[in-house]
């Protein structure tokens, strides 16, 4: 049967009772979707025990971002838990986490010196902060992250490096709704019409996955076309559109190799991110 915390010291109490199994943890900040279930299945495949944290983190949100907007609904988020097969969730209140603020602050360098790091000033070093918060006091063996958000994704994977958390990172590819819209909790946020544009993100992704395969190397070329697609059939906004080199993220202006293609639209309420991995003499069109 699953079992429910609120408090830092119920949850340990909880899994202290599974000492000796392995624990495999998935952070979220609710407002489930299959998105977060796909993490759930990888987490089940990888630990004895799963356990899903939720968790609206105020500090990674800026001030004139969408925190108080962020959906949240713990009943029906305990719900899907429960028809999953989640065994613990974690669900502490604000005070719980931040009993006081917090004095020490942890700073980025070069990881958050592009793409949200750059746009969400803050953001990172909010997240790092309570992903490290949510390690000490779950004490996970694995811990489970979308590549919906992949510069998360490796910051994290960098964190456990840096800090020595003897803990398995494992990503998962992104889910998406069968129009090819990222699953996300904020696409509740978006109006019919917006709802009814969103594909165009990902539509523009994989053309410019299919530009860069057919042999296109400019990387402004490729943006532009992204660009004009995603203004052509949105009433949203670029707000950002990077391609990088993969795995170590350097800005490319000629694509010889590997990429990976970044980007953020803001809608009238709702900014989404999206990412797509090109690998460059790739026939078969597969999402790595
Ligand atoms: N479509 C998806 N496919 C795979 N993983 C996902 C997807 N959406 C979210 N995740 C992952 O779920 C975890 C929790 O994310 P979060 O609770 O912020 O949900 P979200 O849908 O990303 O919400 P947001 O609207 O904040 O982007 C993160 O590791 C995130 O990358
Ligand atoms: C990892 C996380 C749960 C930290 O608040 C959040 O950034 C998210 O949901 O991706
Ligand atoms: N999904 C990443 C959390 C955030 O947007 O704040």
């Amino acid at each position: 049967m699953m079992k429910t915390a609120g408090t830092i010291e119920e949850v340990r109490n909880i899994l202290e009772e599974h000492r000796g199994d392995s624990i495999a943890l998935v952070p979220t900040m609710g407002a489930l979707h299959e998105g977060h279930m796909a993490l759930v299945d990888t987490a089940r495949r990888k630990g004895d025990i799963v356990a899903v944290s939720i968790f609206v983190n105020p500090l990674q949100f800026g001030p004139d971002e969408d925190l108080d907007s962020y959906p949240r609904n713990l009943e029906r988020d305990l719900e899907i838990c429960r028809a999953h097969g989640v065994d613990v969730v974690f669900h502490p209140s604000e005070d719980e986490m931040y009993p006081k603020a917090p004095e020490l602050e942890l700073r980025l360098r070069t990881m958050a010196s592009i793409l949200d790091g750059v746009r969400r000033p803050g953001h990172f070093e909010g997240v790092v902060t309570v992903v490290n918060k949510l390690f000490n006091i779950v004490r996970p063996d694995f811990a489970v992250f979308g590549e919906k958000d992949r510069q998360q994704l490796m910051i994290i994977q960098r964190m456990v490096e840096d800090f020595n958390h003897d803990i398995e990172v494992v990503g998962v590819s992104t889910e998406r709704e069968s129009d090819g819209l990222a699953k996300s909790s904020r696409n509740v946020n978006l109006s019919d019409t917006e709802r009814a544009e969103a594909p165009a993100i990902n539509q523009a992704l994989e053309m410019g996955r299919g530009l860069i395969q057919e042999g296109v190397s400019d990387a402004g070329e490729v943006k532009e076309r992204i660009e004009a697609h995603v203004t052509d059939h949105t009433s949203g906004t670029i707000d950002d559109l990077q391609i990088f080199t993969h795995p170590d993220l350097n800005p490319v202006q000629n694509i010889d190799g590997d990429v990976i293609i970044f980007i953020a639209v803001k809608f009238a309420r709702t900014r989404l991110i999206d990412n797509m991995m090109v690998i460059k003499n790739d026939q078969n069109n597969d999402e790595r």
